[in-house]
């Protein structure tokens, strides 16, 4: 099982640059070792902050980036609500990532059909793995501990079939979404901490939980703080 590190940064303006820097480290080195790098967006807040802080890095070059979505809300790609909407207007119209390279669901099929059709475009582009092993997993985490579209104590927190699932009523609208379930995220464990967030334990790799002082004000786990950005 990974490692966690949990880093406090001052604010999310200096917990920015850091994760982009994380991301572009980890995307050179996947791209020296297999050619190509994947990476699992979410929405909410992380939008805005990948937007204006991977643009800024010198030299970044996504042309063999594969994008996923962590999650995606059922709405037309024009609605404000659409995450991959968003990150086409505020992120790949900035970087070089091919449309091939981006992993988009479709709007207009059912929910069921929707996930359905995700989870079977994500097996066409990890045609070796039985679960979808992406390089970086962005997940963010909502007041009430959910990632994804994984809300606490929902039935589909117990999926262990289906690598994504359909939401018809997602407590946060909008209602309608799909999502990439635990077996995509969490490999290994099961017993432990109840909320979702939480539930999230790699079985290799690394595991990062950057977040603001407000955030961790309670907490009582280990942290590392960071005054500036900092290269993780
Ligand atoms: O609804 C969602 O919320 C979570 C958390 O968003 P945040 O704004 O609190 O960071 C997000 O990770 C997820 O992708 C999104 O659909």
């Amino acid at each position: 099982m990974s490692a966690r590190r949990v880093v406090v940064f001052p604010s999310a303006a200096e917990l920015g640059p850091t994760l982009a820097h994380l991301v572009a480290s980890r995307a050179d080195k996947a791209l020296k070792d297999r050619g190509r790098f994947t990476v699992g967006l979410s929405g909410g807040s992380l939008v805005s902050m990948l937007s204006k802080e991977l643009p800024a890095l010198p030299d970044l070059d996504c042309s063999r980036w594969l994008a996923g979505f962590c999650d995606e809300r059922l709405v037309p790609f024009d609605d404000g609500e659409s995450t991959y909407g968003l990150y086409k207007s505020q992120l790949f119209s900035k970087i070089n990532i091919p449309d091939s390279g981006v992993l988009a669901i479709d709007p207009s099929l059912t929910v069921h059909e929707c996930a359905e059709d995700y989870a079977n475009k994500l097996k066409k582009a990890f045609p070796n793995e039985d679960i979808p092993v992406f390089d970086v997993l962005l997940l963010g985490m909502g007041p009430d501990g959910h990632t994804c579209s994984l809300f606490p104590d929902h039935p589909l927190l117990e999926e262990t079939q289906k690598i994504v699932a359909p939401i018809n009523n997602s407590p946060k609208p909008p209602p309608q979404r799909v999502t990439m379930t635990f077996p995509v995220q969490v490999l290994e464990g099961g017993e432990g901490p109840t909320l979702p967030a939480a539930r999230v334990v790699p079985s290799q790799g690394e595991l990062f939980w950057l977040i603001d002082e407000p955030a961790a004000a309670s907490l009582t786990v280990h942290v590392e703080r960071q005054s500036t950005a900092a290269k993780l």
